[in-house]
């Protein structure tokens, strides 16, 4: 390690080419668990992510008394009777300080919650107070926040409750995913500014109707999810799309050509939205028995993009038009200051320290591309902007990336697979 005490963001030579396989989606892997979790019998799931926030999942089910065991390449999910006492660490996972508590709710007996530092600061609030409403009891000091502890009595009421998820989708997923083992559903409204992250709502529902889940989204911000179980239902996971982002990046700035394997023809997910943003930016795509894609053209359009539906895809993003022909314009993701950290105060403090010229805006970031310099990138405990800090080290000399540890929240393996595309 130099100086500056960080991961030497490796610099690109030339045009960055090669083949990638990325790991298990994080999004589909925590459905999927809490899923069969709550199923009507064992499933079988291969593919499954082996990340931290996938691990946290485990933990968190098996500690509600779910039976996890691995054999080779397939994890194989029990059902058992939810019961605490327990206590989950959340660590920095959205998906699993608002997925678990509603599966919680169904245990019999105390449940713990805390997670990391600043875990504490994310909202959670939405999810304890719909949760009350539908008859859990919960004590959180009224911090509506973690540290907090859910008495669960083996079932809940559930029925209508009407959140302001204009914060996270995930308010909305995390009830989803549990509504269905409640005594009469879940009949969620929104109400307040857009919900964010539509994909990931897509996902979740798509989720439960094929395990057999009647969920009526008919109606424009709300979800209405019938009583009855969940079928058991083996799966495999896709790859996680989002984190291909950083390498097919890589490919848009440098000229390059990168291929992303086992691309999925339909998905839910979010980052499959990269085969027009990168176009966008005017690379060229292309799908093929191999995968997917991307070959950089040699140039780098700037792009006024809303990324209210693909939001954790903002930093990459955002690294990617630090090198376009003009000003770049990303939208629609205010709520990005309430994930892993302040993602718009982060990477504008971040570029600007490398002597960039990003500025936010109410709901997103404006980028105007100038010559970047060495220095430490900081990465607030956040995977993602880790993956962005790589991307910008491929073309400035002297990046070092602070933390390149955090990529283990969904993507431990993301140092060596870097480093083996890009050297
Ligand atoms: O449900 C999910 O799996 C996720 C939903 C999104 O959350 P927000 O709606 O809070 O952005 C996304 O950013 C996060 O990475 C994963
Ligand atoms: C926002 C994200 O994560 P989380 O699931 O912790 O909210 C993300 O992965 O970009």
């Amino acid at each position: 390690m130099s100086e500056l005490q960080g991961w030497p963001a490796p610099r690109a030579t030339g045009a960055v080419s090669g083949t990638v396989t990325v790991p298990g989606s994080k999004s589909i892997s925590n459905r999927a668990l809490i899923l069969t979790a709550l199923a009507d019998g064992p499933s079988h799931l291969t593919g499954l992510l082996a990340a931290r926030d996938t691990t946290l999942m485990r933990s968190a089910l098996v500690s509600l008394g779910v039976g996890i065991a691995e054999s080779g390449t397939t994890v194989t999910v029990t059902p058992g009777s939810l019961k605490g006492p327990a206590t989950v660490d959340c660590g920095l996972a959205g998906t699993v300080m608002r997925f678990v508590p509603p599966v919680a709710a169904l245990a019999d007996g105390l449940v713990a919650f805390d997670g990391d530092e600043y875990a504490r600061e994310r909202p959670m609030g939405v999810i304890l107070g719909a949760l009350r409403t539908l008859g859990v009891q919960i004590d959180d000091g009224g911090t509506g926040r973690m540290p907090y502890t859910l008495s669960g009595t083996g079932s809940v009421r559930g029925g209508k409750v009407t959140l302001d998820a204009s914060g996270s989708s995930q308010f909305v997923s995390a009830l989803l995913l549990a509504g269905a083992r409640y005594d009469e559903g879940v009949d969620i409204r929104h109400d307040g500014k857009p919900v964010p992250s539509q994909p990931h709502l897509d996902m979740s529902v798509g989720m439960l109707r094929e395990r057999g889940v009647q969920v009526d989204d008919a109606e424009p911000n709300r979800w209405v999810v019938a009583p009855g179980p969940i079928r058991a239902l083996d799966t495999a996971i896709e790859p996680d799309l989002s984190n291909a982002a950083p390498f097919l990046a890589a490919a848009v700035i440098t000229g390059g050509t990168v291929t992303v394997t086992g691309w999925p023809t339909q998905t839910t997910q979010p980052g499959d939205q990269l085969r027009d943003i990168f176009t966008r930016f005017g690379a060229e795509v292309t799908r093929s028995a191999d995968g997917l894609t991307v070959r950089g053209t040699g140039r780098v359009a700037a792009v006024d993009l809303d990324l209210s539906d693909v939001g954790e895809l903002s930093p990459v993003i955002a690294a990617v038009a630090a090198f376009a022909d003009g000003p770049s314009y990303l939208r629609g993701i205010a709520h990005l200051r309430f994930h892993e950290t302040d993602r718009l105060a982060a990477l504008e403090t971040e570029f600007n320290t490398l002597g960039g010229d990003v500025t936010q805006l109410e709901d997103g970031l404006e980028i105007r591309p100038k010559t970047l310099h060495s220095g430490l990138f900081h990465t607030y405990n956040d995977h993602r902007m880790a993956h962005a800090a790589a991307v910008l080290g491929l073309l400035v000399d002297g990046l070092e990336v602070e933390n390149i540890g955090t990529t283990a929240k969904t993507l431990p393996e993301f140092p060596d697979m870097w480093s083996g595309l890009v050297s």
